[in-house]
């Protein structure tokens, strides 16, 4: 009983920093986690640091909306995104923990002429790209999904992108499992422990400052969403990047009334009901920069009365909590899997407010990038010098709620 009960209890060890490692992820994240995870999994490289600075998952992983789906419109994020959509499907087997995932089914409203025929045309691009989706009409979104009011006065559902195999996930749970898989390698998953310099000798990385000492390397990979500009800085140069706080919001728990995940671009928020009850609704970002990580009573006005016309019933609700992360947005609302200016470093980031259903497949294929050191077919075409050739993977619309 003690072996099991301590079995249960084991999660990641609590590493001690070493002086040196072949590879330091900066940021335990889930893009930090599941890099490393594929590191060893993929390339067999272990000798892998993923530092921290507060506690792992705790970052926008740790307050995402946990939606997962692939719906994008260009064929570099469709190979990317279904290929982590794919990924979620059996994660919970590949990491022998149970990261929840739920393919409830994702539909993205149209109430506009002009959203109709967006989302049609993706519709039609999805299926050249192999990504199970279609354009429904306005009865079959409120068969599924009976809480919406398909008739409201200003902006009635004119139909949906609808695709049956997005859905959700627990995002803490998938922080976990990637941790504990890693530290089972025998990797370093070291919390509380920020870094605070990058030295590099002749234009190649050499290692790492930290609030627990210096940590030689010759691989860094720079994966720290909303501070990737504060960390590129650190090694001497600067990202196409703004930081801005995204908020979300749950309401109290109540009687199950939605199995789906709802995105409603027009009136610019999203909502889902959580296994425990509650309504978890989310909108757009703070309209500043800023690296705060709270709520703020006009986004609650402001998101629930956008969405309350759509679904009459959050009038009456009682909101439960509220916060907020700070997201990396990039001006094509695409993300950055790249080399970069200084040799060694690699970055991972952009992911701006969709990031969290990319997780499995941006590890893969960062994975790919750093054992390699040079891109592979899903990472190809996010590299940093596509703004350089003005080369845009432009998904601003697809995004999840068009910011
Ligand atoms: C409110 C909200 C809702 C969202 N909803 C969704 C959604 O429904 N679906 C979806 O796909 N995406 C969603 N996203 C986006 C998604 O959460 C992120 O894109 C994704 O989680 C980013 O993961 P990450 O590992 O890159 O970053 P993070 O999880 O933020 O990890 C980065 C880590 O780096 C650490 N770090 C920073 N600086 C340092 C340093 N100097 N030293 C050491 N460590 C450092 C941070 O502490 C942090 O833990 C949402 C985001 C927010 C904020
Ligand atoms: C925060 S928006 C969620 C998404 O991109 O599906």
């Amino acid at each position: 009983a003690r072996r099991h009960h301590l079995g249960w209890q084991r999660a990641w060890r609590d590493a001690q920093p070493k002086r040196a490692y072949d590879v330091v992820i900066v940021g335990a994240g889930g893009h930090g986690l599941a890099t490393a995870y594929y590191l060893g999994k993929n390339h067999g490289i272990t000798n892998v640091a993923i530092l921290e600075k507060g506690w792992l998952g705790g970052g926008n992983t740790g307050r995402n909306t946990t939606i997962i789906r692939s719906n994008y419109l260009q064929d570099a994020s469709a190979a990317l995104y279904e290929k982590s959509r794919s990924l979620y499907e059996t994660l919970s087997q590949e990491l022998n923990y149970n990261v929840m995932y739920s393919p409830r089914g994702v539909m993205m409203l149209a109430q506009t002429e002009g959203e109709v025929r967006g989302y049609r045309r993706t519709a039609h691009a999805n299926s050249l790209q192999g990504v199970a989706t279609e354009f429904i009409g306005p009865e079959r979104v409120k068969q599924l999904c009976p809480i919406i009011e398909t008739k409201g006065p200003r902006y009635p559902v004119l139909g949906a992108l609808w695709q049956p195999r997005g859905g959700t996930a627990r995002h803490d749970a998938v922080a976990w499992g990637y941790a504990r898989a890693c530290s089972d390698m025998g990797m370093d998953i070291i919390q509380r422990c920020e870094v605070t310099g990058i030295s590099s000798e002749n234009g190649h990385v050499t290692g790492v400052e930290t609030t627990r000492g210096s940590i030689a390397t010759r691989k860094l990979a720079l994966v720290t969403a909303g501070h990737s500009s504060v960390l590129a800085e650190m090694a001497g140069f600067r990202l196409p990047i703004e930081s801005l706080p995204l908020q979300a919001l749950v309401s109290e728990p109540i009687k199950p009334c939605m199995d789906v995940v709802v995105m409603a671009n027009t009136v610019h928020g999203y909502m889902s009901q959580s296994d425990k009850g509650e309504m978890v609704i989310g909108g757009g970002t703070d309209g500043y920069n800023a690296y705060t990580q709270r709520g703020s009573f006009h986004h609650i006005e402001e998101t629930v009365r956008a969405l309350v016309e759509t679904f009459p019933i959050i009038s009456r609700l009682k909101m439960l909590r509220q916060w907020g992360g700070i997201v990396d947005m990039t001006g094509d609302r695409s993300p950055i899997l790249s080399t970069t200016p200084v040799g060694g470093i690699f970055v991972n980031c952009g992911w701006g407010t969709g990031g969290f259903k990319a997780i499995p497949g941006s590890g893969w294929a960062m994975a790919d990038l750093l054992a390699r050191g040079a891109p592979g077919p899903i990472a190809g075409p996010f590299g940093l010098e596509r703004f350089r050739e003005g080369r845009m993977i432009d998904e601003s619309v697809a995004a999840g709620v068009a910011h």
